[in-house]
């Protein structure tokens, strides 16, 4: 079996591959201030709770755009799993030219995504992962990865909202049944859901007629994707294991 790990700037998403097979996947939340023992433990009450033997682990791969996240997840692997872990980064063959101006710039989770989306759906493709900030990606045909948009990520827009309005409350991020809200709550709602789906369908116009190519596909990953893909007409799939898949088909590439 084959652990992998995603740490991005809101949560640490883990897998458990045993070949293909995603047997458990895990969440745990990024926490600058959080020490090598306790995401330690972390791991150990993950594993005893879904009957997965340390020892069954036989490799660990992990992609991380937390900078100071990476040594303390590393160094977790090191010290309770007794596994170096193969870091997605400079050196690891991922299967696309990185067409980006300066290719180590690139946040590790964009490279990921793009690799389990054309192996799973061939491109030209466009990626939307909406997490911490949403980007977009895109690969052409010959597995070029074009590079794409980086957005502020639905969180953060509607915790600004919040935060610098003062008569403006925190919301659920529920779709309203009107555009037209007849109150605040319901007229965040239609703002941030309508807002961000007609964002989207934006973008990826802009894209396709950019690429030339308007039958690309679009793919969608990140927590809030279901919400925004019912909206957004632009979204042709949704897969929110996309991350997890990328890494393993990596590691796959790599051993
Ligand atoms: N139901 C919700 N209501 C409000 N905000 C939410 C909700 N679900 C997620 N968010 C926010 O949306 C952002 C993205 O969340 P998500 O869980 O999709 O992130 P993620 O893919 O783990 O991101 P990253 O990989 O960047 O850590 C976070 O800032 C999170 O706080
Ligand atoms: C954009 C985020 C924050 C999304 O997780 C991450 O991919 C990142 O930090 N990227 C680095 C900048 C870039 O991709 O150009
Ligand atoms: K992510």
């Amino acid at each position: 079996m084959i652990l992998v790990i995603d740490i991005g700037n809101t949560n640490i998403v883990l897998g458990i591959y045993r070949n293909r097979e995603l047997l458990h996947h895990f969440r745990l939340s990024t926490s600058r201030q959080s020490t090598v023992d306790e995401y330690g433990v972390l791991i150990h009450n993950l594993f005893t709770m879904s009957g997965i033997r340390i020892h069954d682990i036989e490799n660990v791969i992990m992609s991380s755009v937390v900078p100071p996240m990476v040594h303390v997840v590393e160094d977790m692997c090191i010290k309770y799993i007794g596994k170096q872990p193969m870091i997605v980064g400079p050196g690891i063959k991922t299967g696309l030219n990185l067409k980006y101006e300066n290719p180590r710039e690139v946040g590790a989770d964009r490279i990921v995504n793009a690799v389990a989306a054309v192996e799973i759906y061939h491109g030209p493709l466009v990626v939307v992962d909406f997490g911490t900030a949403t980007t977009f990606d895109c690969i052409d045909s010959k597995c070029n990865y074009l590079g794409g948009a980086i957005v502020p990520g639905i969180g953060i827009a509607t915790e600004a909202l919040y935060k610098r309005a003062s008569k403006l409350p925190r919301i659920e991020l529920e779709k309203p049944k009107k555009v037209i809200g007849r109150n605040t709550v319901h007229a965040m709602q239609a703002g941030i859901i309508f807002g961000y789906a007609g964002q989207v369908d934006g973008i990826v116009g802009r894209i396709k007629e950019e690429m030339q190519a308007p039958s690309l596909k679009v793919v969608a990953t990140g927590g809030l994707a279901d919400l925004i893909a019912s909206e957004a007409k632009s979204i042709d799939e949704v897969n929110p294991l996309l991350t997890l898949e990328g890494l393993r088909i990596i590691y796959e590439r790599n051993c």
